[in-house]
């Protein structure tokens, strides 16, 4: 049996023009697990609504961040792929759950290179319906369909490894040296707080609330949110910050329904309204820096945060194409090989 690896990230659009932007989000915001909905609320929700006129406004945005070699998130994915490939022996194939390089494709490279067992990894720490569950099930009706004979394995949420916990805290150590900050948030992308129910196995754990997370439960196997917390709780206590001084909210909320809480924007503002004069943001959600932490974050929120009186905004990039992170991948994906 021949083995290789297929890392799968969210996409980007081809370009940040309305036109593939459209392309990208029609795809992307179709996905039964992205949104929820029955699939003619959706079709009329997304077709007849959001994508009349979010392509234009998410356009302008993804110019703003745009890098003369393409999308910071594939291009910086991209990084990761070769830097890892150099340090394992079998092919390492990178494939996007949305847009042009599809995991159909990923796996046909790996196919083409004689690969008859797959480890599927989704770049992802925490386990979410629209994120690591979306890719495992597109990736098994891909098999299914075309590649029948191939064996694929799933890399499982990773949010509370040591050795993870361990090379984002000195990550963030190092980004954070000589930089003033009196609160570290940790801002994660939201969801709808009806996923977070949809995934509850236990169908009775999850209340939403201040305990839930903080109690022994099966289903923090699959909560994001409880996994959001324990890696702020992980982080805090490895990076030896103080209680009170540093916290979680949650980012990028799409329409009216109720999100985890609290939002990352209005946790910014009350932050420079209460007179926090020196902050710094953490995005631990993502792997790599994207339009929700070069935009949303480091513009939007640095510019929220100087308007209600806040002085320093440090944004601390994501782990990226970090020595120690890339390391840690090919450490984790060598292991698997020799079990
Ligand atoms: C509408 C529902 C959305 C859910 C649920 C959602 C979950 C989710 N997304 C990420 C990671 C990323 N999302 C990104 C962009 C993005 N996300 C949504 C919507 C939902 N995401 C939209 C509409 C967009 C597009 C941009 C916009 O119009 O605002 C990105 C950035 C991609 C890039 O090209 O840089 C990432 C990464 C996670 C981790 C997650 C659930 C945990
Ligand atoms: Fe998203
Ligand atoms: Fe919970």
């Amino acid at each position: 049996m021949k083995k290789g690896i297929l890392l799968v990230n969210l996409g980007s659009p081809d370009s940040p023009t309305p036109k593939d932007v459209k392309k990208y989000l029609g795809e992307f915001l179709m996905d039964e697990r992205v949104i929820d909905i029955p699939t003619i609320a959706r079709a009329a929700l997304v077709k007849g609504i959001i994508l009349k006129t979010r392509p234009k406004q998410s356009a302008a945005a993804y110019k703003k961040i745009w890098w003369d070699e393409g999308s910071p998130l594939i291009v910086i994915s991209e990084r990761v792929q070769n830097k890892v490939q150099n340090q394992v022996e079998f092919p390492v194939a990178l494939a996007m759950r949305y847009g042009s390089m599809t995991i159909k494709k990923g796996l046909q490279e790996l196919v083409d290179k004689g690969v008859s067992e797959v480890l599927l990894f989704p770049l992802y720490p925490q386990f979410a319906m629209a994120t690591t569950e979306t890719i495992t099930v597109l990736a098994e009706d891909i098999r299914k369909e075309f590649f029948p004979n191939l064996k694929i394995e799933s890399f499982p949420a990773f949010y509370n490894r040591e050795d993870y916990i361990e090379v984002l805290a000195n990550s963030m150590k190092k980004h954070l040296e000589g930089k003033k900050f009196d609160h570290l948030l940790f801002s994660y992308h939201g969801v709808p707080e009806r996923h977070i129910r949809k995934s509850d196995i236990t169908k009775s754990h999850c209340k939403i609330d201040g305990s839930c997370c903080k109690t022994a439960s099966k289903a923090h196997e699959f909560c994001y949110r409880h996994q959001c917390f324990e890696v702020t709780r992980l982080v805090g206590e490895k990076l030896g910050l103080a209680e009170g001084t540093f916290s979680t909210s949650f980012q990028s909320r799409l329409g009216f329904d109720p999100w985890l809480q609290p939002y990352t924007d209005r946790t910014i503002e009350r932050f420079g309204k209460e007179g926090l004069k020196n902050m710094a943001i953490a995005t631990p959600a993502f792997v790599s820096d994207c339009l929700e932490t070069l935009e949303e974050i480091a513009m939007e929120g640095e510019e929220i945060f100087h308007e209600m009186g806040g002085e320093n905004f440090t944004t601390i990039p994501c782990l990226n194409d970090d020595q120690e992170w890339v390391d840690l991948l090919a450490k984790w994906i060598n292991n698997w090989a020799k079990a």
